[in-house]
C-alpha cells in the first residue's frame, strides 16, 4: 500500500495545485514513484486520456510531474458547470448526466467506493500519493458529506499540509482560522503549514513565524517564494484571467487577461511588432488551456478580450471552447461581438473556431434534447456546419493530418496536428457527404474540434508565419517549443524552488519515510 500526503488550502487559489504537483516532481527526482489523486474536481479545463476519459487538467499536469500517462483514476470525479446551478458530473472519465448543485450535495456520498478503487487501483503501481484537496477544509455547512478534504483524509487516512496564501495579506489569520474551525481529530491531522506566494525578504517575515507559535503548535513546513511558472492551472482561480464581478459563480468567471491590448496598438504600423492573437472570453469558456502556448512564444500577444473594440485590433480571433455553447452564442450576440466577427471576417481578419466556437461558427445549433440546456439557434454562418447536441460525449485522442485546405489556410495543409476532443455535439458539412476531416476551412476561417491543435509545433509555426505575411510583420518566424517540453522545464524549476523553500525532512518525516 502506498504512503500519502495530502495539500490542502486555507481557500480557493492559494497553489494547491501547483504545490502539489512540484512536490510530486521533487518525490519522483529522489527516485520514487509516485502519483497524483484528486478525488473531486470543479474545473472546465479538461483533459482526455488515452483511453477516452475526461479528467481536470490539474491532474494531467500532475500526471507529468510523476512521469506518468495522465488515467482517470487520478481524478474519478470532475463536475463542469454548465448553469448558475447545473453541472454535468464525470465520474471515472465518463458523463452521470447533469445534476442541480443541491442533488449532487445529496448523492455525493454514494461514490465514495469509486473513489475508494480509484485511489486503490493507483496505490498498487506507487510507494506515495500525494492528494490535493480543494477550496477550503472547513466549509462547516459542508463538512458532514465532505468527500474531498477532511473526510477524504480521514478515508485515506492522510496526513495533511496546510497552505495558506500570503500574497492577498492574512495569512495567519487564514491558517489560524482554518485550523481552529476544525474538530481536534482533523487538527490532528494537520502536521505542517506552507505560506505560499511570498515576495520580499523573508527575515522581515520570520518573527511572525515564531509568534504563530503562541497560537498554533504546528511546525512551519516553509515559505515558497511567488513564482511565475507556464504550467496549467485550474480556470476557477486563474490569474491569467482577472476578476469581473458580472460572473458571480467563481467558477464561472471569465475575465480579462491583465495585459492591456491598447498599449501595443499605438505601433501598428511598426513592422517589428508584435502579433496580437485575441480569445473572446466566452463565460462558460472551457480548455483556454489551448492557448498557454501562445504565452511562451516571442512575438505573440495574447489576449482574453470581451469588448468590441479591442476585437478590432486582432490580427487572429479566436472563439474557444465552451460548456455551453447556445448559452455563450446568445452572449456573443448580446454584446454585440458577433456582429463585430462577422463584420471582421468580411474584412478577411483570420477567424478560428474551437470545439464549442467551431459549432458557434457554423448555421445552426441545435439541443433539442436539452443537453445543454435546450433550443436551437442559428450559427454565425461563417462554415457550413450543422450541429446537433446528443447525449453521448465525444472523449478521444487524435493524431491527423489536415488536409488540403483553400484559402488564407493553404500553408498548413498537409500538417500533422494532434490534441484531444471533448464533445457532446456532432457536427456535419451541409454542403457535401465529408465531415471527418479534423480541420474544416473557408476563406480566413477554421473550424476544428481537436483542443491543444495549437501545441503541434509545426502547425503553429506555419500559422504565424501566415500571420507575420497577412500582416506586414518583419520578425523571424519564433521557435514553437512542444508544451511537454516547457512543462517538464517549468517543472524542475518549481522542485528547486520547493527544494529550496520547504523543510524536506519534515515533509518527507510526515509521509513516514
Ligand atoms: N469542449 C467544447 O467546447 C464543447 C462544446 C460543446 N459544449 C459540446 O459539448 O459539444
Amino acid at each position: 500500500m502506498a504512503k500519502n500526503l495530502m495539500i490542502q488550502g486555507t481557500m480557493s487559489g492559494v497553489g494547491k495545485s501547483i504545490l502539489t504537483a512540484g512536490i510530486l516532481r521533487v518525490l519522483k527526482q529522489d527516485g520514487y514513484k509516485v502519483a497524483p489523486f484528486k478525488s473531486q474536481n470543479m474545473a472546465l479545463n479538461s483533459y482526455v486520456t488515452k483511453e477516452g476519459r475526461e479528467i481536470g487538467r490539474a491532474q494531467a499536469l500532475q500526471a507529468q510531474a510523476c512521469g506518468l500517462d495522465p488515467s482517470s483514476d487520478m481524478n474519478p470525479i470532475l463536475i463542469k458547470p454548465m448553469g448558475d446551478t447545473t453541472s454535468q458530473i464525470i465520474v471515472n472519465g465518463l458523463p452521470l448526466g447533469n445534476m442541480k448543485a443541491r442533488d449532487y450535495f445529496k448523492n455525493k456520498k454514494s461514490l465514495i467506493p469509486d473513489i475508494q478503487a480509484a485511489y486503490d487501483r493507483l496505490s498498487r503501481d506507487a510507494d506515495i500519493i500525494v492528494i490535493e484537496g480543494a477550496g477550503s477544509p472547513v466549509e462547516i455547512n459542508l463538512r458532514d458529506n465532505d468527500i474531498v478534504n477532511m473526510g477524504l483524509a480521514q478515508i485515506l487516512d492522510a496526513p495533511v499540509l496546510l497552505a495558506g496564501d500570503i500574497d492577498p495579506g492574512g495569512v495567519f489569520a487564514q491558517l489560524l482560522g482554518t485550523v481552529s474551525l476544525m474538530s481536534p481529530e482533523e487538527r490532528n491531522r494537520v502536521k505542517g503549514l506552507i505560506i505560499n506566494k511570498f515576495r520580499g525578504d523573508v527575515t522581515l517575515l520570520e518573527p511572525g513565524l515564531s509568534m504563530f507559535k503562541k497560537y498554533c503548535d504546528i511546525p512551519f513546513a516553509g515559505v515558497v517564494p511567488y513564482t511565475k511558472l507556464s504550467l496549467d492551472e485550474e480556470d476557477s482561480v486563474s490569474q491569467r484571467l482577472t476578476v469581473n464581478n458580472k460572473f458571480k459563480n467563481k467558477n464561472l468567471v471569465i475575465n480579462t487577461y491583465s495585459r492591456v491590448i491598447n498599449k501595443c496598438i499605438t505601433d501598428r504600423d511598426d513592422n517589428t511588432r508584435n502579433l496580437i492573437i485575441a480569445v473572446i472570453r466566452l463565460p462558460y469558456i472551457s480548455n483556454y488551456t489551448d492557448f498557454t502556448i501562445f504565452e511562451n512564444i516571442d512575438g505573440v500577444d495574447l489576449y482574453y478580450i470581451d469588448d468590441q473594440d479591442s476585437l478590432d485590433k486582432a490580427d487572429l480571433v479566436i472563439i474557444p471552447g465552451t460548456k455551453n455553447t447556445i448559452e455563450d452564442l446568445k452572449w456573443l450576440r448580446k454584446k454585440g461581438l458577433s456582429d463585430k466577427i462577422q463584420e471582421l471576417s468580411c474584412k478577411e481578419v483570420p477567424i478560428i473556431g474551437i470545439c464549442g466556437g467551431f459549432q458557434m461558427l457554423g448555421k445552426s445549433i441545435a439541443d433539442t434534447s436539452g443537453v445543454e440546456g435546450g433550443g436551437v439557434v442559428k450559427g454565425l454562418g461563417l462554415l457550413p456546419i450543422e450541429t446537433e447536441f446528443t447525449s453521448y460525449k465525444n472523449l478521444r485522442q487524435v493524431s491527423a493530418i489536415t488536409p488540403k485546405l483553400s484559402g488564407f489556410y493553404e500553408p498548413v495543409s498537409d500538417t500533422p496536428i494532434s490534441g484531444y476532443e471533448i464533445h457532446m455535439g456532432s457536427s456535419i458539412l451541409d454542403d457535401s457527404t465529408d465531415h471527418e476531416d479534423c480541420v474544416i476551412t473557408r476563406k480566413n476561417v477554421l473550424g476544428t474540434y481537436i483542443h491543444g491543435i495549437f501545441d503541434t509545433p509545426s502547425f503553429t509555426q506555419k500559422l504565424i508565419k501566415l500571420l507575420y505575411e497577412k500582416n506586414g510583420i518583419d520578425r523571424d518566424i519564433p521557435v514553437v517549443e512542444e508544451l511537454s517540453v516547457t512543462q517538464d522545464r517549468e517543472l524542475d524549476r518549481l522542485a528547486d524552488v520547493l527544494r529550496q523553500s520547504l523543510d524536506l525532512e519534515l515533509v518527507y518525516r510526515v509521509i513516514g519515510l
